[in-house]
């Protein structure tokens, strides 16, 4: 069963801009695959309506066989503790130390402090920021700002992590760093989805591709004809 299929979607905003017609992909459990497509393709659009940013204006998106429609305004939080989201401005909060910033999603839905420690505790040493964590952001470097966003988005341990170009202000070794961190994740049973307009960067990955263009899924690329290229 998919953790994600979008059937027929579509997406016109106020005013009228079409920013997808009838997209339909589904994703696999474990599986990492990247989005592109150039400027104003609907990349972004695409992943706000998975983390319900925004809602279809047509069509079905199924979340582990849950129609997302059914979920309520207002009522986003709980499908979004399933979904982790990574943010290429990151939206660390600035006052915050690392360590608690990483906590955040684990201390709003209750969990024990001891928890929180444990699980906060080893991420960071995941991510090499074990000696970080009460630094705070603006102490940190931009790539290990990126990582505390990563670390914030998947301490919770979602089945689907959304990243919206997250190598975008980092250097190609940090870029590499991070992709080979979102590479180890579908072994936790992690699906991974990459919005990047680097094409040298998704073609180094050789994963599966979704092509979009104009607001239309144009090409959905297998890693095997990736290799071919
Ligand atoms: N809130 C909005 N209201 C109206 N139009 C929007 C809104 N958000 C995006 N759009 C339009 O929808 C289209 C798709 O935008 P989207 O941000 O999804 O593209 P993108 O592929 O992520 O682009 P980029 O790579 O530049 O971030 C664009 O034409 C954009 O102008």
């Amino acid at each position: 069963m998919p953790v994600l299929r979008f059937d027929n979607v579509s997406k016109v905003y106020a005013g009228g801009r079409q920013a997808l017609r009838e997209v339909s992909f589904d994703i696999q459990p474990g599986e990492m695959l990247f989005l592109t497509g150039h400027s104003g393709a609907g990349k972004s659009t695409l992943l706000k309506l998975i983390h319900l940013a925004e809602r279809p204006s047509r069509g079905t998106v199924l979340f582990n066989e849950r129609n997302l429609a059914k979920v309520r305004r207002g009522r986003e939080a709980l499908h979004r503790r399933e979904v982790g989201v990574v943010f290429q401005d990151h939206r660390l909060l600035l006052d915050r130390s690392v360590y608690e910033n990483i906590a955040l999603p684990l201390v709003l839905r209750g969990m024990k402090r001891g928890e929180i420690g444990k699980r906060v505790r080893s991420i960071l040493e995941r991510l090499g920021l074990g000696d970080r964590d009460r630094a705070l952001p603006t102490q940190l470097s931009a790539g290990e700002q990126q990582r505390v966003g990563i670390a914030r988005a998947v301490v919770g341990e979602p089945r689907l992590l959304l990243a919206d170009e997250p190598t975008g202000n980092l250097d190609p070794t940090l870029s590499a760093e991070i992709m080979a961190l979102f590479a180890s994740l579908p072994e936790r049973g992690t699906s991974v989805l990459v919005a990047s307009h680097d094409l040298g960067l998704v073609k180094r990955m050789k994963r599966r591709v979704l092509v979009l263009d104009h607001g239309q899924l144009v090409d959905d690329i297998s890693p095997e004809d990736l290799a071919d290229e």
